[in-house]
């Protein structure tokens, strides 16, 4: 059976759209980046890291154990979720009237070892006034989320272009995930 280790509800919706059968691992890693770790070096790291702490708990006959970590990045600078209310308020004000890229690396660890990729997509977000950025704090969605948005929500309405994958966006890539699983033979 192949194990998803994600509290993300997101993540559970998105791959069940693949039509693969998997199960739910609760994991929790500590997310840190280390001093001089690119961004995209750190996503992928942390998705690795999920991956294998899933796989060191995951019971027998788990053929495979598939984690992700997704990042906003801006100016070199890391947005993942808000500590509160003003750290979210403060992610927007950020992001309002400019490109950011948002990083997902997909890990896959089985016995033949971990394989893992990362996509990378270009989001641009329209100006947005403090009575707006306040508005959609309210709401409470940007709670648990990088850079304090979701684009599968309200944050829908901020985003003049994006380049990449939406569903890479909300947590979990799928056109990616779909070629990590066909290479491990986990799907068709
Ligand atoms: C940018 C963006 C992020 N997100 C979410 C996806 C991820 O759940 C979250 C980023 O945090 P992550 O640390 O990647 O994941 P997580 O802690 O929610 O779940 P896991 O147990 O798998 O580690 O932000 C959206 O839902 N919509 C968006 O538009």
């Amino acid at each position: 059976m192949l194990l998803l280790a994600s509290k993300s509800p997101r993540r559970r919706e998105l791959l069940g759209r693949l039509g693969v059968p998997f199960a739910v691992l609760d994991i929790d890693i500590p997310e840190v980046r280390t001093p001089g770790e690119t961004p995209e070096a750190y996503v992928r790291r942390v998705a690795r890291d999920k991956a294998d702490a899933g796989w060191a708990v995951a019971p027998d006959g788990t053929s495979a154990v598939l984690a992700s970590d997704t990042e906003v990045v801006l100016d070199d600078r890391v947005y993942g979720k808000p500590v509160d209310a003003d750290d979210a308020a403060a992610m927007l004000r950020s992001l309002a009237g400019q490109t950011h890229e948002v990083l997902t690396a997909v890990a896959l660890r089985s016995a033949a070892g971990t394989r893992e990729v990362l996509v990378a997509t270009t989001v641009t977000f329209d100006d947005l006034d403090d009575p707006a950025i306040a508005a959609y704090v309210a709401t409470g969605e940007p709670m648990g989320k990088a850079g304090a948005y979701a684009i599968q929500g309200g944050a829908e309405r901020f985003v003049t272009h994006l380049a990449g994958s939406y569903s890479g966006v909300m947590g979990l890539p799928l056109h990616a995930t779909a070629q990590l699983l066909r290479a491990a033979g986990l799907m068709r």
